[in-house]
C-alpha cells in the first residue's frame, strides 16, 4: 500500500496511474496527436475513464535534442487543456519547467507541478511550488534535451541520483517547499544510458530511502526498445513498446512506487490493481 497521501491528489492506497497528454507536435511517442486542445481534451477525458487517477498536460517535448518552445507557445498549447480538465474534475499536472507556466496552470486548476528539472531550469520554481501549496514533482536532471546524452556518466547511479535528488529536495525545502508537497522521480531516459535505467528500476528500495513518494515514468522509452531489439539489432519502434512498459508498471508497483507516469492507460490501470492485490496477500502472510 501507498504509505503516502499528497495534498490535493487522490490517495487510493495503491500505486497511481498518471495519464500522459502530451500537447506537442514533436513529443518522442505521440507526438502531433494531441496537438489540437479539443483533441487533447478529449483524450484527457477518455484517459480518466481508463483508470488514470492524474491526467499529465505537457506542452514541451522533452525528448533527447528538442528544441525549447517559447512561453507563449506552451501557455497557448497547455492552459486551455489544464482548466477545461480541471472544470470537469480531473486531477491535473501541469509538465513544465517554466514558473509562469506552473502559475498560470495552477490558476487553471491544476493540482501538481510536474517539473523535469526539479527546480533546475527556472529558479523561481521552487517559490511559485512553495506559493502555490501544490504537490511537486522534483525529477533527477542534469540539463536541457539539446546536451542530455553528454552527462549520462556515473559511477553508481542509484547514489549519485539519490544524493543530486537530496540536493535538489533541500533547495526547495529552503525556498519554502513543505516536504509533503514533494514527489521525486529519478528521471529515466533523462541523462541516462540504458543500463542506468535498469540499475534505477531495481534500486527503488534505495530510492525509498530519501522518504518521499516516487514517480516512474518508463513509458514507450528507448531502453524498452533496446530490449526488444530484433534480429537486426534495430530498437522496437516506441509505440510498440507498451507490453513493456505494462511488465515495469507491475513491477514498479509491487516495489513500492507512488504512481507511473504511462501513455496508454487502461492496462497500466488493471497491473496497479494487480500489484495492490499481490502486496496486500504478502503483507497478510
Ligand atoms: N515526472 C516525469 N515527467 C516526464 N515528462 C516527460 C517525459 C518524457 O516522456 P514523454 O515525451 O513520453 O512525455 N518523461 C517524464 C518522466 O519520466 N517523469
Amino acid at each position: 500500500m501507498s504509505a503516502f497521501t499528497v495534498p490535493g491528489l487522490p490517495d487510493a492506497g495503491r500505486c497511481l496511474v498518471m495519464g500522459v497528454v502530451n500537447v506537442t507536435p514533436d513529443s518522442f511517442s505521440d507526438g502531433g496527436r494531441w496537438f489540437d486542445p479539443e483533441i487533447a481534451i478529449a483524450h484527457g477525458l477518455a484517459l480518466v475513464e481508463q483508470g488514470a487517477d492524474i491526467v499529465d498536460v505537457g506542452g514541451e517535448s522533452t525528448r533527447p535534442g528538442a528544441a525549447r518552445v517559447s512561453l507563449d507557445e506552451e501557455l497557448r498549447r497547455v492552459e486551455p487543456v489544464i482548466r477545461a480538465l480541471s472544470a470537469e474534475g480531473v486531477a491535473v499536472s501541469v509538465d513544465t519547467m517554466r514558473a509562469e507556466v506552473a502559475e498560470v496552470a495552477v490558476a487553471a486548476g491544476a493540482r501538481l507541478v510536474n517539473d523535469v528539472s526539479g527546480g533546475l531550469a527556472d529558479p523561481v520554481m521552487p517559490r511559485v511550488v512553495a506559493a502555490s501549496g501544490v504537490a511537486y514533482v522534483v525529477m533527477h536532471w542534469r540539463g536541457h534535451s539539446r546536451d542530455m546524452e553528454s552527462r549520462a556518466i556515473y559511477g553508481d547511479v542509484v547514489t549519485e541520483v539519490s544524493e543530486e535528488l537530496r540536493k535538489r529536495v533541500d533547495s526547495v525545502l529552503a525556498e519554502g517547499v513543505r516536504e509533503e508537497q514533494l514527489i521525486l522521480d529519478p528521471g529515466l531516459g533523462f541523462s541516462k544510458q540504458a543500463d542506468h535505467n535498469w540499475a534505477l528500476l531495481a534500486g527503488l528500495d534505495r530510492l525509498q530511502e530519501l522518504g518521499r513518494p516516487l514517480i516512474i515514468g518508463a513509458s514507450r522509452k528507448r531502453f524498452l526498445g533496446r530490449l526488444l531489439a530484433g534480429p537486426d539489432g534495430e530498437p522496437r519502434p516506441f509505440a510498440e513498446n507498451d507490453d513493456a512498459t505494462l511488465a515495469v508498471t507491475a513491477l514498479a508497483a509491487r516495489d513500492g512506487a507512488w504512481c507511473v507516469r504511462v501513455h496508454d492507460v487502461r492496462p497500466n490501470a488493471d497491473a496497479v490493481r494487480v500489484a495492490a492485490a499481490w502486496r496486500t496477500a504478502d503483507e497478510r502472510g
